[in-house]
């Protein structure tokens, strides 16, 4: 049963990104970081799906796969790329 859809988490992420406390809200203090701090967790998501993937089973591999698309949503909206701009590349 999904909590979000990906859809659902980039418009949560996007009012966040906009007008979120950087004190309570982890996607408004990782996008005033900006895109070097938050291309590091995306390198560290990844290698955390894989890490999982080849050594912890399909229930954490999901969750850690969560989180890589968690930061993916917020290195996009630290760059201004829309979900349109990606699905343009699928
Ligand atoms: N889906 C996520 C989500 N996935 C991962 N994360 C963050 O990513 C972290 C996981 O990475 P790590 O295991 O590396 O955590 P860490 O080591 O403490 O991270 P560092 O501070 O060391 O970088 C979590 O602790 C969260 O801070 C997320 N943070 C928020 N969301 C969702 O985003 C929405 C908005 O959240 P806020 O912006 O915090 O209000 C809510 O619906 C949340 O559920």
């Amino acid at each position: 049963m999904a909590n979000k859809t990906f859809e659902e988490l980039f418009a949560e992420l996007q009012k966040k990104a906009a007008a979120g406390d950087p004190a309570t809200s982890r996607t408004a203090q990782l996008v005033e970081q900006g895109v070097h701090a938050i291309g590091k967790k995306v390198v560290e998501e990844a290698a955390e799906v894989w890490m999982a993937a080849e050594y912890e089973g399909a229930d954490r591999t999901a969750e850690e796969i969560s989180q890589l698309l968690y930061h993916l949503q917020v290195m996009m909206l630290a760059r201004g790329v829309s979900l349109d701009d990606v699905y343009a590349h699928l």
